[in-house]
């Protein structure tokens, strides 16, 4: 074995926070190597947000088409071109890993290197190169970005047919004749109302009492009124307890509320969630212990129990989502080269569903503020009181903000409205600046937008148990 290539830095990953910190290593002078065992670019950009959201806006035309004589459009015929979609779709993936490609190999300080890792020890590495044969690679600092995939559920039968999972749909090239969409979360909402709206028949199957179950119940049933109003079928409560090859595609035994029932489907797609890409690393050769369900537990600084190693984006728990994986990434940063002092603790967590209206939002739910027993009072207004939303015609939705009922800022918001994520970030910006809702329901704001509505919606503002 020949000796280890030594480096100030490795990292394990291309993704959200690997790529832009091998950068910074770089613009700091020193040699940091970054590992990769698939495509360039991580989840985000070629498995995730950039070819879901791209899928998502073909969808909306299509969806506008539809719906173009309300408007006084009179479209007489249309033909949804699955292929086109996802060439498009294509495109801009390779594109958007194309120039991340480059970026790394553009760079003389940095070395890429196509594999997979694990650790010897606390500070080597040895990966299996993709063209063949291993190299060993040490450092005195190492940072685990590995990311994370999506969960196939333990069901009966499910080696008898190929399911779909986030990655595989977007691969198709014609419509599902009918999609069964095996969780109700971020990833079936959106998959499924993309679907429904090209042209499938959409059944979405969910263990628990409601969709997207860390929101409200008032925002999540709005939400599942919007998407049954476009035809979706939403079994709540329901098992999927075994699958089978059908001459349609699969047929599926449910366990619903109403008893036992059997539902033929073209395609199954599993939405359950996704686990922690751990496995691989060997974690334990350099002292690590991996949690429960394998991921690498980390302090506020993202550091691990082993000094010298940290841990950032989805592999580490927590909310798995994009923007977090990059301000793991800055709070690093700021830390090795700014003498800086963040933490994980100063962040407000934000984030968007990408359905059509958006459900964006910010800092904590009302469940949430209730489990911590802050004193509060929340503002609830239907979307359609904007006037932005009447003359567009995108009426549904729901406006949802909590107010702290002793400093008087915002705690946090839930926005069902197109283009609900836009808005949630005006309201994170007024968290961020610590602002009192007075700040807002008083501002001067350009009319007709969507977000003028904080003029309104604080006149709704009522205690918990208030009627
Ligand atoms: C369909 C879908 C849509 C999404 N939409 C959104 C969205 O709209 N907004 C949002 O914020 N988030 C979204 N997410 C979540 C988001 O994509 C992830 O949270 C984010 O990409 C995680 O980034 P990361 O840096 O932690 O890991 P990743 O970007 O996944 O990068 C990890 C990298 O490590 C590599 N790797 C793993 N193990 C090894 C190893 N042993 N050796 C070498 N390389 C290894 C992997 O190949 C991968 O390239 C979506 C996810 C999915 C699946
Ligand atoms: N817009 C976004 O930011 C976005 C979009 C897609 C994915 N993501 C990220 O990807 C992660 C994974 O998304 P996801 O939708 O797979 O997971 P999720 O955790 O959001 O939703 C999974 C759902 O499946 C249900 N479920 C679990 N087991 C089940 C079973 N056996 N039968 C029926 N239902 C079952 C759960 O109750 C839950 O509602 C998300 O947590 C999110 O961080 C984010």
């Amino acid at each position: 074995m020949s000796a280890p290539q030594s480096f100030d830095a490795i990292i394990i990953g291309t993704g959200q926070a690997g790529n832009p910190l091998a950068k910074s290593f770089a613009a700091h002078h020193q040699r940091v190597a970054i590992v990769e065992r698939d495509v360039v670019g991580g989840s985000c950009i070629n498995r995730g947000c950039t070819p879901a959201k791209t899928l998502i806006a073909s969808g909306k035309v299509a969806h506008q088409v539809r719906h173009s004589r309300a408007y006084g459009i009179e479209v007489d015929d249309f033909r949804v071109n699955m292929k086109k979609i996802k060439a498009r779709k294509d495109a801009l993936v390779h594109q958007f890993r194309h120039s991340t490609q480059e970026g790394l190999e553009g760079n003389d300080q940095i070395t890429l290197v196509r594999g997979e890792a694990h650790f010897v020890d606390q500070y080597t590495l040895e990966v299996t190169l993709a063209d063949g044969g291993t190299q060993r690679l040490n450092a005195p600092k190492i940072f685990i970005n590995t990311g994370s995939s999506p969960l196939h559920p333990p069901v009966e039968g499910l080696d008898t047919i190929t399911p779909l999972d986030s990655t595989s749909i977007m691969e198709l090239e014609e419509v599902p004749h009918h999609l069964i969409v095996l969780g109700g979360g971020y990833i079936g909402l959106e998959f499924g109302q993309l679907f429904r709206r090209l042209g499938s028949n959409v059944t979405i199957i969910e263990a628990t009492d409601q969709l997207l179950g860390k929101e409200d119940p008032d925002v999540a049933e709005c939400l599942q009124q919007i998407l049954e109003e476009e035809g979706i079928r939403v079994a709540l409560h329901t098992q999927l307890k075994r699958v089978q090859p059908h001459p349609e595609g699969l047929e599926a035994t449910l366990n619903t509320p109403n008893g036992p029932e059997r539902l033929t489907g073209s395609h199954l797609l599993l939405a359950v969630g996704y686990r922690p890409n751990s496995k691989a690393l060997q974690v334990e050769n350099a002292g690590l212990t991996l949690d429960e369900k394998g991921y690498i537990p980390v302090n506020e600084r993202l550091e691990t129990a082993v000094p010298g190693i940290w841990a950032l984006g989805d592999i580490k728990g927590g909310p798995a989502f994009t923007h977090v994986a990059y301000d793991d990434y800055r709070i690093v940063r700021n830390r090795l080269f700014e003498h800086g002092q963040r933490t994980t603790q100063d962040r407000i967590l934000t984030y968007t569903v990408f359905t059509d209206p958006q459900l964006g939002r910010v800092g904590m739910s009302e469940k949430e503020v209730k489990e911590k027993g802050i004193r509060y009072q929340v503002a609830t207004m239907p979307a359609a009181y904007a006037a932005r939303a009447q003359e567009t015609g995108q009426p549904k939705g729901l406006f949802k903000i909590l107010v702290d009922a002793d400093s008087k800022q915002l705690l946090g918001a839930a926005i069902l409205a197109t283009e609900g994520g836009e808005f949630a970030t005006m309201l994170k910006v007024a968290m961020i600046g610590k602002l009192p809702y007075i700040e807002l329901q008083e501002g001067m704001f350009a009319h007709p937008t969507l977000a003028e509505s904080v003029n309104n919606v604080f006149s709704f503002l009522k205690d918990p148990d208030q009627d």
